[in-house]
C-alpha cells in the first residue's frame, strides 16, 4: 500500500489565534439582540446580503456583524482554507486516507483538458445516446413495445441525490417514460413499485459505485427475477442498465457491456449525482435538462474557486456553522425548502454533510477537542409549521435554520404561491423577534383575562427571540439553480471540514454495521449460532423462537 500523503495543511482550529478572539466575541453576542444589530445599521440588510450567479443568501439574521465576521475569515486564513481549496480545485488527493482526490467539479465542466473531464464527457455522450433511444421510443422491450418506466435502484449517493433533483425538477419532466426510484433492503420499496409496471415496459437502471452493496444488489437480483420469470435470460440486455466502478462485476451480473456506464473513484458517492448517476434525472426530464444542472452546480464552482471569502457565499455559510456549532453549542440545523418539490433536498443534504464531516477525530488521527458536523434535518415548508416548528420556536435549544425559498413558481397561480413566500418571512421573523411575555399579557387583559391567568398564560405563550436563520433564495426552481444550489452545499461542506481539520470524503463509520448485518443474517438462519453481542443474541432468540421456521434463503 502506498504511503498515506495527506495534502492539506494539518492545524488544529482551537490553536489559532481567532479562535480565542471568536470565544469573547460569542460571550459579547449573547448579551444582544438579533433586533440590536439592525438598530446599529441602517444597512443591514444589504450589508449582509450574498450574491451568486444563481442563488442569493440574506444572513442579516444572524448574530454577526463586520468585526465578528472578520473574526471567522481571519479563522479561515488561520487554518489555511484558500491553499485547501486550491488543493480540491487543482485535483490533489484531498481524501488521502483513500489515497483520492475529490474531482466532482471535473464532472460539470465542458473543459476536456484533464483525463477525468475527457472520461466524464464520453460518459455524457453516452448517457446522450440513451435518453435520445428512450425518449424517441426507439429502444424497445422483449416484446418490441417500448420502454415507459424506468426504475432506477441504488442507495445512499446512488439514490438521494438523483432522486432529490428527478423530484425539484418535475416541471421539466417528459411524457415518454416515468422514472421510479428503490432503494430499501425492505422488499415491500421493490414489490410497491412494480406492482402496477409491467415487464415488457420497464427498465431497470442499477447504480451501486462498488457493486458490492447488499441493498442495492438483492434489489437488482429480485428485478431481474420478476422480469425473466415473464421473459427470456437474454432479455436482460434489452431492460437493464448498469452504472458503476465495477464494470466486470455488471457483465458478470448479464448486463449488457453496451448498457454499463462508468462511475470513478474519483467522485465520492454524495457527489455522484453529477456522474451517469444521474442519468434517471436525464430521463425523468430530458439530457439538456441534466446540462443545464450541470451548468448551474459549474457557476457555484467558480464562485467557489474565485471569489474571495469576504464575498464567498459557501466559505461565509462554513464559518456560520463553525460559529454556531463550536462558540454557540448549537448541535442541530434545520434546512427548510419554501418549494414542496425540493422536499428531498434535506434528505440529500444529510448524507453530503453528515457522512462527509461526522467525523470525531483529526486528519492525523487525534480525537477532535471540538464538534464537527452538527445533526440536519429539515422537511418542506409549510408542512413542518403545523409540527416540529413548535420546537424551533420555544424549543430549549438553539437551531439555526436555512429557509430556501424560489421567489416565483412554477405554478401561475402566482397568489397562492405568495402565500409561500410570506409563510417563509413569517417563520424568519417570528424566529427573530419572537414575542415578549409582557405583550402576549397585554393582549390577555384586553381580551378579559384575569390579572393571574393572563400573567401564567404569556409565560405559555410568549416565544423567544433571537433564532438564527437564514434566507436562500433563487429567482425560480431551474435546473441551473438546483445544480448552484446543491454545489453551494457541497463546497459549504468542504470548506468547514477544512476548519474542523477533519476528512469530508471518507466514510469509514458506515462499513462496521454492513458487516454486522451479514453476520446476524447468517444467525438468524442458524438458530441464533455464533452471535457474541448479549442484545443481539436475546433479540436474535425473540425474533426467532423454536415453532416459528427460520426464513428461507
Ligand atoms: O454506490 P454504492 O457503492 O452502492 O454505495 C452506496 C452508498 O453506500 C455506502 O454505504 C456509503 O455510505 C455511501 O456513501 C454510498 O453512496
Amino acid at each position: 500500500m502506498p504511503a498515506l500523503i495527506d495534502p492539506i495543511s494539518h492545524i488544529n482550529p482551537t490553536h489559532t489565534a481567532a479562535w480565542n478572539r471568536l470565544i469573547d466575541q460569542a460571550a459579547r453576542a449573547q448579551q444582544l439582540s438579533i433586533a440590536d444589530y439592525f438598530s446599529h445599521d441602517e444597512q443591514r440588510y444589504q450589508n449582509f446580503n450574498f450574491s451568486t450567479s444563481h442563488v442569493q443568501a440574506n444572513l442579516s439574521r444572524h448574530f454577526i456583524n463586520e468585526s465578528i465576521l472578520a473574526d471567522l475569515l481571519a479563522l479561515a486564513e488561520d487554518c489555511e482554507l484558500a491553499a485547501a481549496i486550491n488543493s480540491l480545485e487543482q485535483g490533489l488527493p484531498v481524501n488521502f486516507t483513500e489515497h483520492r482526490p475529490a474531482l466532482h467539479c471535473q464532472l460539470r465542466t465542458s473543459s476536456t483538458q484533464t483525463k477525468e473531464e475527457q472520461l466524464a464527457a464520453d460518459c455524457r455522450s453516452k448517457m446522450q445516446r440513451i435518453c435520445q433511444q428512450l425518449h424517441s421510443q426507439q429502444w424497445t422491450g422483449f416484446s418490441g413495445q417500448p420502454i415507459t418506466d424506468i426504475v432506477s435502484i441504488g442507495i445512499g449517493g446512488s439514490d438521494l441525490g438523483p432522486r432529490m433533483a428527478a423530484e425539484a425538477l418535475t416541471p421539466y419532466h417528459n411524457s415518454k417514460v416515468r422514472v421510479h426510484f428503490v432503494t430499501n433492503i425492505d422488499p415491500c420499496d421493490l414489490e410497491h413499485t412494480l406492482a402496477p409496471l409491467k415487464p415488457d415496459n420497464t427498465l431497470f437502471i442499477v447504480i451501486s459505485k462498488s457493486w458490492g452493496t447488499l441493498e442495492t444488489l438483492t434489489n437488482a437480483k429480485a428485478a431481474k427475477r420478476w422480469l425473466t420469470d415473464r421473459s427470456q435470460q437474454s432479455d436482460i440486455s434489452k431492460h437493464f442498465i448498469a452504472i458503476s466502478a465495477r464494470t466486470d462485476l455488471c457483465e458478470d451480473f448479464g448486463i449488457d457491456e453496451d448498457n454499463i456506464l462508468p462511475m470513478w473513484d474519483w467522485v465520492g458517492g454524495r457527489f455522484s449525482l453529477w456522474s451517469a448517476a444521474g442519468l434517471p434525472i436525464a430521463l425523468a426530464t430530458s439530457y439538456a435538462t441534466f446540462e443545464a444542472l450541470l451548468a448551474g452546480a459549474h457557476d457555484m464552482d467558480q464562485h467557489f474557486f474565485n471569489t474571495p471569502h469576504r464575498h464567498n457565499l459557501p466559505v461565509i455559510l462554513a464559518l456560520l456553522e463553525i460559529w454556531y456549532v463550536n462558540f454557540w453549542g448549537c448541535s442541530n440545523v434545520a434546512v427548510l425548502p419554501y418549494d414542496h418539490t425540493l422536499r428531498l433536498l434535506p434528505n440529500h443534504l444529510q448524507q453530503l454533510t453528515m457522512e462527509s464531516n461526522g467525523k470525531s477525530v483529526d486528519r492525523q488521527g487525534r480525537p477532535l477537542n471540538y464538534a464537527s458536523a452538527p445533526v440536519l434535518w429539515g422537511s418542506a415548508g409549510t408542512i413542518g409549521q403545523h409540527s416540529f416548528h413548535q420546537l424551533l420556536h420555544q424549543g430549549t435549544q438553539l437551531i439555526p435554520v436555512d429557509f430556501i425559498v424560489p421567489l416565483n413558481s412554477h405554478s401561475s397561480n402566482q397568489a397562492q404561491h405568495q402565500h409561500m413566500v410570506a409563510n417563509c418571512l413569517a417563520q424568519a421573523q417570528t424566529l427573530m423577534d419572537g414575542q415578549s411575555s409582557e405583550q402576549v399579557k397585554k393582549q390577555l387583559l384586553e381580551a378579559g383575562y384575569s390579572e393571574h391567568d393572563a400573567a401564567l398564560l404569556a409565560q405559555h405563550k410568549a416565544m423567544p427571540a433571537n433564532r438564527p436563520s437564514s434566507i436562500i433564495s433563487v429567482d425560480k426552481l431551474t435546473p441551473e439553480t438546483l445544480g448552484a444550489l446543491v454545489a453551494l452545499y457541497e463546497h459549504k461542506t468542504y470548506a468547514a471540514s477544512i476548519i474542523w481539520n477533519i476528512n469530508a470524503f471518507d466514510q469509514w463509520g458506515v462499513e462496521l454495521g454492513k458487516t454486522a448485518s451479514t453476520t446476524i443474517y447468517t444467525a438468524l438462519q442458524n438458530a441464533c449460532a455464533g452471535l457474541e453481542n448479549p442484545a443481539t443474541q436475546a433479540a436474535c432468540q425473540a425474533l426467532t423462537p423454536p415453532n416459528i421456521k427460520p426464513p428461507t434463503p
